[in-house]
């Protein structure tokens, strides 16, 4: 399926249609999980990851047996202002390196059984310096979403996203700051290692897109448009997509949490369908997920992207999806209940 919108109004149209989750499917996953062998609640958190999954999924036995991981590359005209420890030609570099099968994403897919394609959008075009003017004009944030929206192979079980693109821990800070207020110093971090100078001038490069941009704060699907980019509208169309087909979403880190508030700021729930996969260790993604309401599945340290915190979360998804379907029951067991 192609994309069924041509603009950002008619995007938006297509997020306050989405399907809500199967209650009867829910209801269902969360009665087997009450005859499994093992004391009520036993398995913490695996047990409402499993029940959520087959929500999602239409069934009281959810499965992970064909989870894509999907890469988003795209260049930034930020990266002018030196707010990344690294050159922008990196993200090609990297995109080399994904198809060569030499990226931390590649060894993380392959370990957990995931499907990787990679989809560079127009890196020898970065977007606009989004302290000048908007990052992309209209035509270009919809065709990124459309991207996203097409990467989605509809028989995946599980979907992950992630991002490649030199500089962008900066406009994924003034997409969360755009969207839950604070300035810039409050949702900045450290990116690929910038020094404390390098730090205090995202900062104000952020304050300064805020600032230019101050008229289109309040409408999240703009603020995309002004202070994203092109591999972060592509996440957020990926994970609405995704939602359209009623496939589970792992996040991954600050950066894809950014492109995704994007969503719930435009229609509350729109990520009913997500969990959070990891904590990453980029200052203000813990607050960002708080805003978001959603907790963390690992907390490992990592601060890399590319979905590689999400791709790791896959297995904790796989176990929690492992006991849940293949169990046996009380009755099945012939083993006695409390
Ligand atoms: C070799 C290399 C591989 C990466 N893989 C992901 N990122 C991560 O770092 C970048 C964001 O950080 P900043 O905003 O500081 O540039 C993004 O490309 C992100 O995916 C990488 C960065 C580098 C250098
Ligand atoms: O959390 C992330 O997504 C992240 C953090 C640092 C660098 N790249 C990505």
């Amino acid at each position: 399926m192609t994309a069924s919108f041509a603009s950002l109004s008619e995007f938006r149209a297509v997020l306050q249609a989405m399907p809500m989750v199967d209650a009867a499917a829910l209801a269902g996953a969360a009665a087997r999980n009450g005859q499994l062998t093992k004391p009520p609640g036993a398995l913490g958190r695996l047990e409402d990851l499993a029940i959520w999954a087959g929500g999602w999924q239409g069934t009281d036995k959810p499965h992970c047996d064909r989870p894509q991981v999907i890469v988003f590359a795209g260049n930034h005209g930020v990266v002018a202002q030196g707010v990344s420890a690294f050159p922008a030609e990196v993200t090609v570099q990297m995109v080399g390196n994904f198809h060569a099968g030499g990226a931390a994403i590649n060894q993380l897919s392959k370990a957990f059984g995931a499907s990787m394609s990679v989809h560079a959008l127009e890196l020898d075009r970065p977007t606009a310096d989004f302290t000048r003017g908007a990052a992309m004009d209209e035509a270009e944030v919809v065709a990124a979403l459309a991207t996203g929206w097409n990467a989605v192979d509809a028989g995946a079980d599980l979907v992950v996203v992630g991002e490649m693109g030199i500089g962008n821990t900066t406009p994924a800070a003034a997409l969360a700051a755009a969207l839950f207020g604070g300035g810039g110093a409050s949702w900045v971090g450290r990116g690929t290692g910038v020094d404390d100078a390098g730090l205090a001038r995202k900062a104000r490069v952020v304050d300064a897109g805020l600032a230019l941009h101050a008229a289109v704060l309040g409408d999240a699907l703009e603020v995309m448009r002004c202070l994203g980019g092109r591999e972060l509208a592509a996440m957020a169309g990926a994970i609405a997509r995704a939602r359209a087909l009623r496939i589970p979403v792992i996040l991954d880190g600050f950066i894809c949490t950014a492109s995704a508030a994007v969503l719930e700021k435009t229609v509350a729930g729109a990520l009913d369908h997500c969990v959070a996969g990891h904590l990453s260790a980029e200052g203000a993604h813990g607050k960002l997920l708080s805003a978001l309401g959603k907790e963390p599945l690992l907390n490992l340290g990592l601060r890399l992207g590319e979905g590689s915190g999400a791709a790791l979360a896959i297995g904790v998804l796989k176990g929690a999806i492992a006991c849940h379907s293949g169990m046996a029951t009380f009755a099945e067991a012939g083993v006695s209940g409390a």
